[in-house]
């Protein structure tokens, strides 16, 4: 990539996370419902299995509406970091014991053995700084999700690959590199955005 257009980003993801952290209260929380309305009526939503979430954080679209609607035996996940990159997964429930990880982010407080590899998920939901109209995701910049789900450019789902996002995060264009791990969908306060292929979309 150019340095012009490495700069375009950074402009790019600024604006966007300072647009999403200036939202009001009086928005996020009935966000945060519509938002598990759509992810609970997703056409391939899980109804067992581990399910990645995330701590929400510098105005990210919260998901603990979600969390507590889920289906019985679906298992809610945290991502937790690891060394070289690695992001691994780990169940938790309100309640349960928690540290900060280097970013300042809540991750459960739980022994290696009891981490979840990507491959286990049945769904993740990604945070995003930005989305465009082919799922392209534009993320915090540290490459953690599409190193750690690079092998969904190969394989078929599950785990199946869900942005959260405000509809404010929709831009036009975002420009795609060879690493950039496309999303099935993208869920907001608003909008289900679908971007399957009919093959993975049966009428
Ligand atoms: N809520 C949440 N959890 C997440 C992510 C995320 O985007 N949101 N991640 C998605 O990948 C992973 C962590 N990756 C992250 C990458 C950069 C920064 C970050 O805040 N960078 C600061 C600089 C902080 C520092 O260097 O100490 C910044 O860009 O301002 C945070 C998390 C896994 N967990
Ligand atoms: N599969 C991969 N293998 C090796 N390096 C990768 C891979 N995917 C991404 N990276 C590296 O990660 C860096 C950040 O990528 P990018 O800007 O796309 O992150 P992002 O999607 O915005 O962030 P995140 O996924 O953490 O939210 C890139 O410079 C790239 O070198």
């Amino acid at each position: 990539m150019t340095e012009d257009r490495e700069g375009e980003r950074r402009q790019l993801r600024e604006a966007l996370r300072q647009a999403r952290r200036e939202l009001p209260s009086a928005t996020r929380v009935p966000a945060a419902e519509r938002l598990a309305d759509a992810l609970l009526a997703l056409p391939f939503a899980p109804r067992t299995g581990p399910v990645a979430g995330y701590w929400a954080t510098d105005g990210e679209i919260a998901l603990h509406a979600w969390q507590l609607r889920l289906p019985r035996d679906c298992r809610y996940c945290l991502p937790v970091l690891g060394r070289g990159h690695r992001l691994r997964f780990a169940p938790w429930r309100p309640g349960e014991p928690l540290v900060q990880n280097r970013f300042g982010i809540p991750e459960p407080d739980v022994a290696p053995t009891d981490l979840l590899e990507p491959e286990a998920m049945q769904m993740v939901v990604l945070p995003l700084v930005g989305f465009d109209r082919t799922g392209q995701r534009l993320g915090l910049g540290g490459g953690w999700y599409d190193r750690n789900f690079a092998f969904r450019l190969r394989d078929p789902a599950p785990p199946w690959l869900v942005g959260a996002a405000y509809e404010l995060q929709h831009v036009e264009r975002l420009d795609a590199a060879a690493w950039d791990v496309p999303l099935d969908a993208v869920c907001t306060e608003s909008a289900f955005h679908d971007y399957r292929s009919p093959s993975e979309s049966p009428a």
